[in-house]
This record gives structure tokens, sequence and C-alpha cells, in this order.
């Protein structure tokens, strides 16, 4: 499905990760692991604008900072999951006065995260888990084959984490995710990349990775 070989990624002249060997096969759930400033995102973000530059539509994506607009509702936030789907006149009768066949998939949506019934509330309401979980019902109504999440749980206490995290693996084939909890990677990745100083030096089934490795990954 995507494959990037000997490719350098970064911003500007500053480079991040230099010569990445990277794939990415359906049915993978591949966890991402590193440092605070490894790289995560840069490799996420990459995989991200190579698959939506090959014009697969089929991809939800979960960015770190959320990517919400906070002067709209929550309906409107998880809404804009499917913006691309419809003209801009049914949009805009969405935006003034939301259709009942939308309302309904969009509290679909917002059920599989936990927050059923919070479709009117405005996004500045909410605490930062609500607002995590508004990202992920955008996510979810969007749907698709593949799902790029960059820490899209980290805003949740443990237990929830999992469960949304199972939730997210029965909707979407092949996922991509940056985690920082790693018991989280364990139970739900096929494939652990670790990322230390500018290399992926973790690239193979989660079974096979130890946990001296990971160690390594995370030490000074
Ligand atoms: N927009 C940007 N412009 C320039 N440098 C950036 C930009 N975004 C990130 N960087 C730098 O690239 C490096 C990798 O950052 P990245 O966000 O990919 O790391 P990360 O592993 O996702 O970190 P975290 O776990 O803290 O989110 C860091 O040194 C960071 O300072």
């Amino acid at each position: 499905m995507l494959h990037l070989q000997g490719e350098t990624l970064g911003y500007g002249g500053h480079v991040v990760l230099p010569d990445v060997d990277f794939a990415l096969h359906p049915g993978e759930r591949v966890v991402l692991l590193g440092r605070s400033g490894s790289g995560k995102s840069t490799l996420l973000n990459a995989v991200h604008a190579r698959l939506a530059a090959q014009g697969r539509r089929d991809l939800a994506l979960v960015p770190q900072e959320h990517g919400l607009v906070p002067q709209l509702s929550v309906f409107h936030n998880v809404y804009m999951g499917r913006l691309d789907r419809h003209r801009a006149a049914y949009n805009l009768v969405n935006l003034v006065w939301p259709l009942a066949a939308e309302r309904r998939q969009v509290e679909d949506a917002l059920r599989a995260v936990g927050l059923a019934g919070m479709g009117r509330r405005p996004l500045g309401a909410l605490s930062g888990g609500q607002k995590q979980r508004t990202a992920l019902a955008r996510a979810v109504h969007r749907g698709g084959a593949v799902l790029i999440g960059d820490e899209p749980v980290s805003a949740v206490d443990e237990r929830h984490a999992a469960e949304l995290v199972a939730m997210l693996g029965q909707r979407f084939r092949t996922m991509v995710l940056a985690l920082h909890d790693v018991a989280l990677a364990r139970l739900i990745a096929t494939r652990i990349v670790g990322i230390r100083k500018g290399r992926l030096v973790i690239d193979k089934p989660a079974s096979r990775v130890g946990k001296d490795e990971i160690d390594a990954l995370y030490r000074l």
C-alpha cells in the first residue's frame, strides 16, 4: 500500500529522519514508539501525505493537536470528517441547521467514543479528554480503510484508552499510530517501529520485540 525507500524526512533544511525505509501493508496495526522529538509525528505525517497523494480518500487522520474548531459545536467538528463527500451547499445547510440524517450519523460516531448526546455542546466547553474523543469521533465518522493517529488517546485514562484503541481497530483495517503507552502498544500492535536518534532501529512483528529493545529506545 505504501513504501518509503531511502527517503529523507524533515522540515526545510532540518533533517529529522534521513534515509527512511518504511513499508505499510493492508491489515497491519503499526505502532510507532520513541522518545519525545524522535520523529514519530514526522513519519506519520509523511505516511499520511504519501497515501493522500496516491489519491486515497479512504483515509482518516487524528493529528496530535486534534485539528478541531473551537468556535463550532461537537456536531460540526465531527461532521467535518465527511466535508469532502458533499457539495458546498449541502455542507452550508448542515452548518446552519443540521439535517436529521446527519445528526443520527454523527450521533453514532459520538456513541462509539463515549460522547453520546453531546453533539450540541460547544467544543470550547469540553475537557481535554472529551476534545480528544471528538477528534476520534470525526475519524470514525469519516471511516475508511486506514487510520493515521498521532497519540490519539493520550488525554484519556488507561482503561478507556485501551477500549478506544480496540474500537478503532474494529473500524479501520489498517492503522499507524504513535503511542507513548508501551503496554497499550503491545496490546494493539501487529508491528512495532521504534525510532531513536533519527533511525528506525526497530521494525518487526510486535511479538518479536523484547522489553530491552523498547527500554533502549527511551534511554538518554
Ligand atoms: N514544523 C516543524 N518545523 C521544524 N522542525 C520541526 C517541526 N515539527 C517538528 N520539528 C522537529 O522535528 C523533530 C521531530 O519532531 P516530531 O514531532 O516528529 O517528534 P515526535 O517523536 O512526534 O515527538 P512527540 O512525542 O513529542 O510528539 C524535533 O526535533 C522537532 O523539534
